[in-house]
């Protein structure tokens, strides 16, 4: 099951720490009537995202000088990452003009974000071009940058060429659960540990706004060692709309950056996080997208190696279209699992 590691990292990575010895539950499929339940405990996906009404929403305080706050802030107590990229990418596109999208992005996390108080934004109007305009953004806390973001937009232009790969074949959403889901069915067996339990339950009181549905939620249960890649359905919660391509792709720099890293994980369940955290993150926006329907986001990490890891995804729309692709490299600290150290 998906995404959050739960001890000291808190980079909204792989919950399988509270669920590696909890077994699975049976192959389920649920009644016409647990599905009529189901869909009245839904959120109602027609209310605003929180994404746009709180989090995207900066005050501008100067030119080119923005403020944000903060919503849902990870158990490690540093900010999330994707909020502060989504954050920098809205500051840096309020002086672009409506005619250019956002088409790469590259930031460097240099200090962790601070809950506490709100991160400011500077954008430097770097060049305006032709077809190609750039800005370069500094997120600032305590005097101090914790993030550092170029953002490239670009005017959409005719191609003769045009090529990408094919989306994977997977199971559509309404077919899958969500991890909140997952998560009661594991709460409704009767033998459960109760610091699973306590574990669980705390997940379930996370405010995240993103929705997850992952495409094989049976490898989050399992101890054992799996390829370094993973697939699920994602969406902001509730209604974002047509039209703002620049919002959608901030919401999509939000998104991307949820459970990304522990794909570098996967291959390592006998291996606990103790500390990690993304250094860079980097997105090439390619088509349009709505960012509050369901996208296929497919992880891998060709590569780990010296406390580090490197992740590659690709957001794809329902439709097979190609819209995001996402690298990010981050810090893996270890400890071996212990017996002791397991629920
Ligand atoms: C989903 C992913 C996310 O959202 S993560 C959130 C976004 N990313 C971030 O917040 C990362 C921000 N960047 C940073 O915090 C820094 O650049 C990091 C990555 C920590 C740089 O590391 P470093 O240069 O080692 O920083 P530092 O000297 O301040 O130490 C931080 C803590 O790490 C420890 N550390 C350091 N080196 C080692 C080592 N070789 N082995 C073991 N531990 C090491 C330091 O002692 C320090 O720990 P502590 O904070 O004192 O407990």
């Amino acid at each position: 099951m998906a995404e959050k590691r739960t001890d000291e990292d808190g980079c909204s990575e792989e919950i399988n720490t509270t669920l590696s010895n909890v077994s699975p539950p049976e192959s389920y499929s649920p009644s016409e009537d647990e599905c009529l339940e189901r869909a009245a405990s839904q959120p109602d996906q027609d209310l605003k995202s929180v994404l746009v009404t709180s989090v995207l929403n900066l005050e501008e305080l100067d030119i080119d000088l923005f403020r944000g706050t903060h919503h849902w802030v990870p158990r490690s107590r540093r900010l999330f990452g994707g909020q502060i990229v989504g954050q920098a990418l809205v500051a840096a596109a309020k002086s672009v003009n409506d005619n250019l999208y956002a088409h790469s992005l590259h930031c460097y996390f240099v200090r962790a974000g601070d809950p506490k108080v709100p991160v400011l934004y500077q954008v430097d109007r770097t060049r305006d071009g032709r077809s190609f305009t750039v800005r370069s953004v500094k997120a600032i806390q305590h005097g101090q940058p914790i993030l550092i973001c170029q953002a490239s937009f670009h005017m959409s232009q005719p191609s003769p060429l045009h090529h990408q790969f094919t989306m994977p074949e997977v199971p559509p959403p309404e077919d899958l659960l969500t991890v909140e889901e997952l998560i009661h069915l594991v709460l409704s067996k009767a033998d459960l540990a109760e610091k699973a339990r306590i574990g669980l339950n705390k997940l379930l009181a996370e405010e995240v706004p993103i929705e997850i549905k992952p495409i094989n939620p049976q490898h989050f249960y399992t101890l054992v060692p799996a390829e370094p890649k993973k697939m699920f359905w994602v969406r902001a919660r509730g209604h974002i709309g047509e039209g703002n391509m620049k919002l959608h792709c901030c919401v999509a720099a939000y998104v991307s950056d949820y459970a990304f890293l522990g794909t570098a994980l996967l291959p390592y369940p006998n291996y606990r996080a103790q500390f990690t955290a993304s250094l860079d993150h980097a997105m090439w926006f390619h088509s349009t997208f709505r960012s509050d329907d369901w996208m296929l986001y497919e992880c891998e990490s060709p590569w780990a190696g010296s406390c580090r890891g490197l992740v590659q995804g690709r957001l794809w729309r329902r439709d097979g279209v190609l819209a995001v692709s996402c690298s990010q490299e981050g810090v893996l600290r270890v400890k071996p699992v212990t017996h002791s150290s397991k629920l």
